[in-house]
């Protein structure tokens, strides 16, 4: 069927290997090809090189992409996975996303040292976590924890762990799940305390445009209800444009041609939140995000967008 082994770009961070062996496999299932029909391209970005300040002081989510679309425009690699989280809102001129894998469970996981849960925590405790959104959250619910910045890969965030530089941290229950990492997990963070950010636990395949053949090839491993929960948050969070200095969660959830989306933006601080909840038909699912970011948006005035710093 293929003269050529087709080029999978992923991220050479162990978590994102996972994610590109995955993806091998399900093309290898779905076409009934061997499995060197695939080769799996590690590269290097500059999100994995900078690891001693938060993304975004550094660029943002465009980190971690750049390298994966400049290698597929000049063909060095035929499709890029990504953790659909960790990428921009628009895409590069010639470049898209047709197909989303079947998403892992959206929520944040707990990896506690000193207590199983965040509420248990003893009074004035540290955790660690470089995201802005999950700071606020933390915050929110426990305004007393001491909250450090925490970066690195999966791997380097628990060993800080293990030396005691903090007593707990949140990871994304998927990236532990696809490790075969989830028996460090002491608690799931509840999706409506702790809403994950849009498009956490989903896989998302970029490729050219223009390239047909790879578009009908990945649509054998599309699924569906992860594509319309994704139209959904990337719309919410095109609409709030993904201003990354605001911490932004926001999650859409498909029954049938049903989905239901929650959202939350909040001050870093976590004192201040807005939030919003809309529902609709599956075919709508990219208006009923934007609906949903320009309500909050709006609730929350301007200058909510422009006073942190
Ligand atoms: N920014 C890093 C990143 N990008 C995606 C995931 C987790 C996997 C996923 O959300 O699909 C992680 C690590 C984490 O947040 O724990």
């Amino acid at each position: 069927m293929q003269t050529r082994a087709l080029k999978i770009g992923t991220r050479g961070s162990p978590l994102a290997l996972a994610q590109a062996v995955e993806t091998r496999t399900r093309l290898v299932a779905a076409h009934g090809l061997p499995e060197e029909a695939f080769e799996i391209v590690p590269l290097s970005t500059s999100g994995d090189r900078i690891q001693d300040r938060p993304l975004s002081e550094v660029g943002g989510k465009g980190l971690f992409t750049k390298e994966l679309e400049d290698a597929l425009y000049d063909g060095r690699i035929d499709i890029a996975v990504h953790s659909s989280k960790d990428m921009a809102t628009v895409l590069p001129e010639g470049l898209e996303v047709s197909t989303f894998l079947p998403r892992e469970d959206a929520r944040d996981a707990f990896i506690g040292k000193l207590a199983p849960s965040i509420l248990e925590l003893p009074h004035g405790a540290t955790v660690g976590s470089s995201s802005l959104r999950r700071q606020a959250l933390i915050k929110r619910m426990r305004p007393d924890l001491n909250v450090v910045m925490f970066r690195g890969n999966v791997q380097t965030r628990l060993r800080k762990l293990e030396e005691g530089i903090a007593a707990g941290t949140i990871l994304a229950n998927a990236g532990l799940r696809r490790l075969g990492l989830e028996s460090v997990i002491t608690d799931l963070m509840p999706l409506d305390k702790f809403p994950p950010a849009p498009g956490q636990g989903a896989i998302g395949i970029e490729h050219r445009s223009s390239d047909s053949e790879v578009k009908n090839l990945l649509a054998a491993v599309h699924d569906a209800p992860t594509g319309h929960a994704l139209a959904c948050e990337r719309a919410y969070l095109a609409a709030l444009d993904g201003s990354c200095r605001t911490p932004i969660a926001g999650h859409a959830v498909i029954e049938g041609d049903h989905l239901s989306f929650s959202g939350v933006i909040l001050s870093p601080d976590g004192t201040e939140s807005h939030e919003v909840r809309r529902e609709g038909k599956v075919v709508d699912a990219a208006q009923i995000g934007r609906a949903a970011g320009d309500d909050v948006r709006a609730r929350a005035g301007t200058r909510f967008f422009e006073g942190w710093s």
